[in-house]
């Protein structure tokens, strides 16, 4: 067997190698690649992330550059304008996702829509994610969301130090109700483990490199004898009984008259017309629950990041506030049009250390020419988040907290703002629904607290190292931190105490 192992391995190098051959002779006109990936890692750091390896290569290969993973190129795109240009303007050719042999035919099942090709599969999927979490539809999760948001006030204020804890609870609540009707009053349930898992699971067959990825001939293998699907296999049973679990728990609350509205009742009634299979709804449905909290939670995280290191902007916050809102009553999402600080102040947390640093890769499906560049079909796009989002010529001075450079929404392009939820028609799914929670959270912190850093034994505030983020595959957050956090005057203690009990009687409703 293992002769016919080395054989096959052999005749695939060789096969890649003369492909790779092919490619090579059309790459005078390939956008700039480095000369040596080793000596730029050995410059920023073997341990470096992916988002600090690509940024430390703009300076010398420019706004667009291109490397080989593999056989396949890989372009990186820098400029938001190019972007734009690509990834948006001919969204015909650039909405696919790259072939992941291992996290999405294998782990996947074919049916994870993030990296799902692009084509009628992914634009069903899409089309329950559009019914789901449109901006229309996401007003309807606004209610649960305002009272959510108040028990995780209740939970910073008692308990900073499990800031990620009641953040985690927050974000999972909001997306366990808008895809399959209910809430989480804590994260003891096994299900919220096992979704961590399938994600995990995911983003670590995502990992470049693995055998079948650089070889998916392997995949002509006797199945007995595909050696690198056996984790894989295993990652792909879990994720599908969890999500047909979830389904199944919705139908029997279907059958008894006690499901609430949501994304899975909505795709139950019209799976019919769908054509979806009920494996290919479960895992549709997952989405939400898959893409929606780490996310979620990381911006929080961040937001809180922002209000330590910017005391001037959330002073400015904080009159606005106190002027629109008053002081005997939490913010709404009846204020949010009155509030124009805030809401620059909150698209600036999304700009200042975006959470899914390299978006999602894109894949072009026909050969292209962008000013001079040959791409070709099957090329990854990356729209280098990072380094747009600290572009100086678009944000001057990136690295400073400010929310001024957004003040004057009526000039901006909108486009600006909406960056960080990345490209044309596979921009994130779920941006409304985020925008929503992270509106109110942020809204009613800024009103109810004066959130503040500890200080070190001579008395000096210690701030987050912004540079020290932690990966989490396709998004990142900030290493832990520690503050404290104070009501900003009585009242708001009171009220904060009074809204979350109420919340906590009408939440019932959701369990
Ligand atoms: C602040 C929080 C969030 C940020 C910054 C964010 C950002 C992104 C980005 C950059 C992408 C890739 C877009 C591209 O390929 O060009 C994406 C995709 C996606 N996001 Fe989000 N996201 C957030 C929250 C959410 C939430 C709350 C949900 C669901 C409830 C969600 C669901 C999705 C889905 C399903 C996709 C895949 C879309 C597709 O492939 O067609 N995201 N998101």
């Amino acid at each position: 067997m293992s002769i016919v192992l080395a054989l096959t391995l052999g005749l695939f190098v060789l096969c890649t190698w003369f492909a790779r051959v092919l490619i090579q002779r059309r790459t005078q006109h390939l956008p700039p690649h480095p000369q040596s990936f080793g000596q730029i890692v050995a410059k920023v750091g073997p341990k470096a992330p992916q988002w600090v390896i690509l940024d430390s290569l703009k300076d010398q290969l420019g706004p667009i550059f291109s490397f080989y993973r593999g056989s396949t190129l890989v372009v990186v795109i820098n400029k938001a304008d190019i972007a734009w240009d690509l990834l948006q303007k001919r969204g015909d050719i650039y909405s696919s996702r790259p072939r992941l042999v291992l996290a999405h035919e294998i782990v996947s099942g074919g049916m994870r829509g993030l990296s799902m090709p692009y084509g009628k599969q992914w634009r069903t999927w899409r089309k329950i994610q559009n019914t789901g979490m449109s901006g229309r539809a996401s007003l309807a999760y606004c209610e649960h969301q305002a009272l959510e948001s108040t028990l995780l006030l209740r939970g910073l204020l008692h308990d900073p130090e499990r800031y990620e804890y009641y953040l985690a609870l927050f974000a999972t609540s909001v997306v366990l109700s808008i895809a399959y009707g209910r809430r989480a009053s804590n994260l003891e349930d096994p299900i919220f483990k096992r979704n961590a898992e399938a994600g995990r699971d995911f983003q670590q067959a995502n990992i470049p490199g693995n055998p079948v990825d650089k070889y998916p001939a392997l995949l002509y293998l006797p199945r007995a004898l595909q050696w690198f699907r056996r984790d894989g296999d295993k990652a792909y049973a879990r994720a599908k009984s969890l999500y047909v679990e979830l389904l199944e728990d919705v139908k029997d609350r279907m059958a008894t008259g006690t499901a609430k509205e949501c994304m899975a009742t909505r795709g139950l009634k019209d799976q019919h017309s769908l054509g979806f299979s009920d494996l290919e709804l479960a895992f549709a449905l997952s989405a939400p629950f898959g893409a929606g909290i780490d996310t979620t939670s990381a911006t929080l995280e961040i937001a809180l990041c922002a209000i330590l290191h910017s005391p001037a902007s959330v002073r400015k916050a904080q009159e606005e506030l106190d002027r629109v809102v008053g002081r005997d009553r939490l913010p709404t999402f009846d204020d949010e049009p009155s509030l124009p600080y805030l809401h620059s102040f909150i698209t600036e947390i999304y700009r200042w250390h975006t959470v899914v640093p390299l978006a999602v890769p894109h894949s072009v499906t026909a050969d292209d020419v962008y000013n001079g560049y040959f791409i070709p079909k099957g090329a990854t796009v990356i729209g280098n988040l990072y380094t747009m989002l600290k572009d100086p010529e678009m944000f001057p001075e990136p690295d400073v907290f400010r929310p001024e450079r957004f003040a004057d929404a009526e000039t901006q392009d909108s486009r600006v703002a909406d960056l960080p939820f990345g490209f044309g028609r596979r921009h994130c799914a779920g941006m409304h629904v985020a925008q929503q929670s992270i509106y109110i959270v942020v809204a009613r912190i800024l009103w109810a607290f004066d959130v503040e850093p500890v200080k070190d034994e001579d008395g000096k505030p210690i701030l987050p190292d912004m540079s020290d983020m932690k990966s989490m595959g396709l998004t990142r957050k900030p290493a832990p931190f520690r503050f404290s956090v104070r009501p900003r005057f009585p009242e708001a203690n009171i009220v904060v105490e009074k809204e979350a009990a109420e919340a906590e009687k009408l939440l019932q409703a959701w369990e």
